[in-house]
This record gives C-alpha cells, structure tokens and sequence, in this order.
C-alpha cells in the first residue's frame, strides 16, 4: 500500500499520520513537500494533515490550497486516487475547490479541543466501510476554524447523494446540519475536522480512528 503524506509550512499532525498509516499498511508514508511538483507513482492513499499551514493567514488552507503539490492533488483527485484531508487538510481540500463549502470561524470563537461523539453518516465509502451505518464514534477535534457552511443547495444536495460522511452528535462549532466530515460527489475525497490518527492505538485512550484507515486501506478481514 503506497501512501504519501502532504507536509506544509505549519502542518503539526503530520508525524501522528505517518505513524497512523505505517500501524496500520506496515509501510512508510512518503513524505511530500509543499513546494514539490511531482507526486510517486502508484499512489492509493494521499492524506492532507491537520495544522496550521501558513500560520491560517488570510483563511485557513487558502494559502497551502496554491501550493505546487496542490496541482497534482489535484489531478490525481480527479482520476479517482483517493485523498484524505483531516482538519487542516479539510480546509485545505475546501480552498482548493476539491470539496464544496469552507470551514469557518468556530460559532463560540474559541479553539475546540476535545473529544467529540460522531455519527457516521455513510459506510457506502472506502473511507467509512470499517463501521456499522449509524455507529456513533468518539474521535478528537482542535480548531478553531471549523464551523462548515455551505448555502442550503449545496448542503441538499451533500444529504441527498450520500456526501456527508460524518455529523457531530452533540454541538461542537456551529456547522450546518452538525457536518463534521464530507465526500465529493466521486466518493474518493473525504474532508473530516476530527483527527481519526490521533485515536488508533489503545495507548490514545480509544481506537475509533483506527477502523477509518483500516477501511480505506482494505485490511479488514
Ligand atoms: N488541528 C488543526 O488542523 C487546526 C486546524 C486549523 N488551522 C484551525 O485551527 O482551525
């Protein structure tokens, strides 16, 4: 299984990927560089981590969105590879036009860090096929710009074809409808504010993470 994280200028999750990823594939994530312009060939997995890209001046993501390596996100999204942005991935995905909406400004204006219970909307997804329709998980969040709008065409439209993966069970940020984690209309790009690579092993207290990446990279039995 090849994998390859994005690492930008203020990314801060991106170790705690790596280390999720190679737990569960048993293989070293290649580790990209914003400013790179070429992504290794075979990829099956590009994941985006949370943090900070760019100190969030301007909006969140917008500035990492232009970056080089973004083109080829970019391109391999569209031939269908898929692609996982968590927490400051997401908002990168969002700036980058990869997924609908944006992620705003926390409705109570702080910064959110604790564990939230998430429903998990969708399983017809490779991201979310390891849990039960319905199942509620507990998976940390921290931001502060994770708020998700979108006008009410989009949000319709993100119900009715199946695009919203995850919603917070109880009241985080502010985001419509409770969405804390979308797909594109493709199903193979996956924007989620919590951090499934913060709870994988039982040393983080709980594994709910784990069956995300477990899913996706097809090592359920
Ligand atoms: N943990 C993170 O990725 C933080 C995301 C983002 N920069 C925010 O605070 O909203």
């Amino acid at each position: 299984m090849k994998t390859a994280v994005v690492v930008f200028p203020g990314s801060n999750c991106d170790r705690d990927l790596a280390v999720a990823l190679e737990l569960i594939t048993g293989v070293k994530p290649a580790m990209l560089w914003h400013d790179d312009t070429e992504l290794p060939a075979g990829l099956e997995l590009i994941a985006l981590p949370g943090g900070f890209s760019h100190g969030d001046y301007l909006r969140s993501g917008a500035i990492a969105a232009r970056a080089p390596i973004m083109r080829e996100v970019i391109e391999a999204a569209g031939k269908g590879t898929p692609v996982l942005g968590i927490c400051n991935g997401f908002q990168v995905l969002t700036e980058a036009g990869l997924l609908p909406g944006a992620l705003m400004r926390n409705a109570g204006l702080d910064f959110v860090c604790r564990d939230v219970a998430l429903e998990v909307v969708t399983t017809e997804t490779p991201f979310t096929k390891g849990y039960q329709p319905g199942e509620t998980i507990r998976i940390p969040v921290a931001h502060h710009d994770g708020n998700f709008q979108a006008d009410a065409d989009t949000l319709d439209r993100l119900e009715q074809q199946g695009q919203v993966a995850f919603r917070y069970a109880e009241e985080v940020n502010g985001s419509a409808r409770q969405i804390a984690g979308i797909l594109n209309a493709k199903g193979n790009v996956l924007g989620m504010m919590p951090h499934p690579e913060r709870v994988v092993e039982q040393a983080h207290g709980n594994t709910d993470g784990r069956k995300l990446f477990e899913g996706l990279l097809n090592v359920l039995a």
